[in-house]
C-alpha cells in the first residue's frame, strides 16, 4: 500500500511513523512537504505525524491546519481516503473540523511522557480491527496539549456512535470522558494522542502500536 506522510516545518515524529508504515506495507512512504497543492496519485492512507508544527504557535496545530497541502488532504478525507493523525496530527485534524473537539493543554499543565495503558472502546472500524473491543494495549504518549475537550452533546453524540477508538484507562491528562483518540463519522479519519509507531517492534518495549498499522493494511487491501 502506498502511504504518505505529510512534514509541516516543526514536525518530529515524521521518520518514525515513515520507518512503521515501511516496515508494515514494505513500500517507503512518500514525504510530502507542507507547501505541496498536490497529493501523489494512488495512495491509500495519509499521515499527520506528531511534533511541534509551527511551534505550536496560537494553538497546537491551528497554523498547520491551514497549510496549503491540508486542503488537499481535506479534500481526499471527504472522498473516503483514510487519513490518521498522531498527536499532533491529531491536534491538526481537530484544527481542521475533520474530528470534533479540541485539545487543550494537560490538566496537570506538565508534559506527560511516558507508556500508558489504552482500552480499545470500538474495533469496528479500519484502524482498530487488529484489537479486540474492550483490550487493553500500551502504547506510549508524549505530549503537553493532550486534554481532549468536546461539550457534553459531542461526546454523547460520538460515543453513540462508536467513535471513540481509544480511551486512557486512567485519566493522564484531563481529558474527557478519558478520550484518547476518536474518529469522523465516515471512519475513514482517526485522530489519537499516543504514538502507535513508537511501538512497533520489540526493542520498543511490545509491538502493540503495530497492529493497527497491520489491521489497517488489511482491512483496506
Ligand atoms: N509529540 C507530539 O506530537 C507533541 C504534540 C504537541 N505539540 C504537544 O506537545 O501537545
Amino acid at each position: 500500500m502506498k502511504t504518505a506522510v505529510i512534514v509541516f516545518p516543526g514536525s518530529n515524529c515524521d521518520r518514525d511513523i515513515a520507518v512503521a508504515l515501511e516496515a508494515v506495507t514494505g513500500v517507503k512512504p512518500a514525504m510530502v512537504w507542507h507547501g505541496e497543492t498536490e497529493l501523489p496519485s494512488g495512495l491509500g492512507l495519509i499521515a499527520l505525524p506528531g511534533g511541534f508544527s509551527y511551534g505550536d504557535y496560537l494553538r497546537c496545530g491551528a497554523i498547520a491546519a491551514r497549510s496549503p497541502v491540508v486542503k488537499a488532504v481535506i479534500e481526499a478525507a471527504d472522498k473516503g481516503m483514510p487519513v490518521i493523525g498522531i498527536c499532533n496530527g491529531f491536534q491538526v485534524l481537530t484544527e481542521t473540523g475533520l474530528l470534533p473537539g479540541a485539545l487543550m493543554r494537560n490538566s496537570g499543565l506538565n508534559f506527560v511522557c511516558r507508556d500508558v495503558p489504552l482500552t480499545v472502546d470500538n474495533s469496528q472500524s479500519i484502524f482498530t480491527s487488529g484489537y479486540r473491543s474492550g483490550e487493553q494495549i500500551t502504547i506510549p504518549v508524549a505530549h503537553h496539549d493532550g486534554n481532549y475537550f468536546a461539550d457534553a452533546e459531542t461526546l454523547d453524540r460520538i460515543e453513540g456512535e462508536g467513535r471513540v477508538a481509544f480511551r486512557y484507562a486512567a485519566d493522564i491528562n484531563g481529558s474527557a470522558r478519558n478520550i484518547a483518540g476518536v474518529l469522523n463519522k465516515a471512519g475513514n479519519v482517526l485522530g489519537m494522542m499516543p504514538h502507535p509507531e513508537r511501538r512497533i517492534e520489540a526493542a520498543h518495549g511490545g509491538t502493540d502500536g503495530r497492529r493497527l498499522f497491520e489491521g489497517l493494511l488489511e482491512a483496506v487491501a
